[in-house]
């Protein structure tokens, strides 16, 4: 593989053929491009990150021991703003993943129009192998060694995976310590006591409902009876299980990392809720049967919900899902196979660059509530919150229909083109 000018090899991670979350958003750019117009002069700018930190991270254990942890800071795109993305601590965090995480966060950010770039950062290292104290510190390290590419106007972290306000909080005390003065907007995601929003941990379930209606109200499918199966029930699964289940869908099947449940008359969603904070997961629930992971696939629903991890529905599982719908909470769950199944299986899919954008769309408020120090109420995030998603979709629905391509291409030839036009305005020179 070479360069666009044919003389450089490529570095492998850049190559579209690069299996893994990185190749996948390359295969997504590379679809969109044919309907860029002018504009693909310069794509290739979408398909190489602007900056990507890497950063050993030391810290002492319980038991005394010093225990080195990989972390990353990667800004994809800063054309539009500073970098903005969440903060992932996984097993499995590698540079190739944050890197599609912090393009598919410029892309999002784009499609719902905030004034934002793409960035993501993480951690490889499993955290509930961690005590509270392991946690801290290690945050608190990761804090300071990305600290020199972070900033409230440079690039502003905020919660993902097995991340959360307590997280943001020891990072916005961190960064503030280092730098001399209390730095609110330097994340999102935030305790509401300490410059977070009201209605910021619901805010990207509430993104994928509100999404997720407006596309049934289009199709004509009633939302009430509707039969929801949801992979993962943290943060954005557990909301959007909530919310569905609230206006009369019946969740009947859920997957997380401890397992699969099964209840066709519908699970009691609160009650399931209220187990996996007390337990950690959704194995062993009373009000459920277990079933083996595999099935989770083909469970009867017509709405399904990734809401876990990438490269979920795969060419291997996409065949056996029956739902009519799927909602992306999840971050690059679909592989393009898979997209291609689902299309000719005629299952709509909404895809994560527009579906999960209510929860960077609520960090956008916390952040221009924080520079304002004037607090809104939970009512008026709301409003606000669901009156973006519902325009952005509507405007991905019209692009769509008009070029007859999927939501997934109709999101990036927005997306793409908002990116690309500031870069084009911007110039190349410094
Ligand atoms: N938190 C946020 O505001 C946003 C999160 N997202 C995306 O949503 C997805 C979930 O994020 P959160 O809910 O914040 O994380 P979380 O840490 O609150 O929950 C993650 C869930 O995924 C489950 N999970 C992990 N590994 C799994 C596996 N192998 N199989 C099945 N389930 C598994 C966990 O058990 C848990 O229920 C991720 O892709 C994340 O990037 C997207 C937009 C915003
Ligand atoms: O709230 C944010 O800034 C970013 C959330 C995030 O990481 C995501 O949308 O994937």
């Amino acid at each position: 593989m070479t360069s666009p000018s044919g003389t450089h090899p490529l570095p492998s991670y850049l190559d579209p053929n690069h299996l893994g979350p990185w190749g996948v958003y390359l295969q997504q750019v590379d679809r969109v491009t044919p309907y860029l117009g002018n504009l693909a002069r310069w794509v290739e700018t979408l398909k190489r990150p602007k900056r990507a930190l890497i950063v050993d991270v030391p810290i002492e254990l319980d038991n005394g021991t010093i225990a080195h942890f990989e972390g990353y800071r990667v800004q994809h795109n800063v054309s539009r703003g500073p970098g903005k993305g969440g903060v992932r601590f996984h097993q499995d965090v590698t540079l190739s993943e944050v890197m599609a995480l912090s393009a598919w966060m410029s892309i999002k950010n784009a499609a719902v129009n905030v004034p934002y770039g793409g960035a993501k950062g993480g951690i490889r290292v499993d955290p509930k192998t961690l005590s509270r104290g392991e946690l801290e510190r290690l945050t608190r390290r990761y804090t300071s060694e990305i600290g020199i590419i972070i900033g409230p106007s440079k690039d502003i972290p905020a919660p993902d995976v097995n991340t959360n306000a307590q997280v943001m909080a020891w990072m916005m005390d961190t960064y503030s310590m280092n730098v001399g003065t209390t730095a609110t907007g330097v994340v999102t995601g935030k305790p509401v006591d300490l410059g977070g929003s009201l209605g910021r941990v619901e805010a990207t379930g509430r993104g994928v409902f509100t999404v997720g209606v407006e596309a049934a109200r289009l199709t004509g499918m009633p939302i009430e009876g509707a039969r929801v199966a949801v992979q993962g029930f943290g943060n954005v699964g557990g909301t959007a299980g909530r919310l569905f289940s609230e206006a009369g869908a019946k969740v009947v099947a859920v997957q997380d990392h401890t397992g699969t449940i099964h209840n066709d008359k519908g699970l009691d969603v609160p009650a399931l809720l209220a187990h996996v904070q007390q337990t950690g997961g959704v194995a062993g629930f009373a009000g459920a049967e277990p079933m083996a992971d595999d099935a989770f696939w083909g469970v009867a629903c017509d709405i399904l919900i990734p809401a876990a991890l990438e490269s979920q529905i795969t060419k291997d599982n996409a065949g056996r899902i029956q739902a009519r719908m799927v909602i992306e909470g999840a971050n690059g769950p679909t592989t393009p196979e898979a997209d291609d199944i689902l299309h000719d299986k005629g299952v709509l899919v909404l895809p994560d660059v527009i579906a999960n954008a209510g929860g960077v769309t609520v960090s956008y408020f916390e952040w221009v509530q924080d520079f304002s120090s004037f607090f809104w109420t939970e009512d008026e995030i709301n409003a606000r919150l669901v009156r973006i998603m519902k325009e952005a979709f509507a405007g991905v629905w019209n692009v769509a229909q008009e070029n007859k391509v999927s939501l997934r291409t109709a999101t990036f030839i927005v997306a793409c083109k908002r990116i690309l036009h500031a870069r084009e305005m911007r110039g190349l020179y410094p």
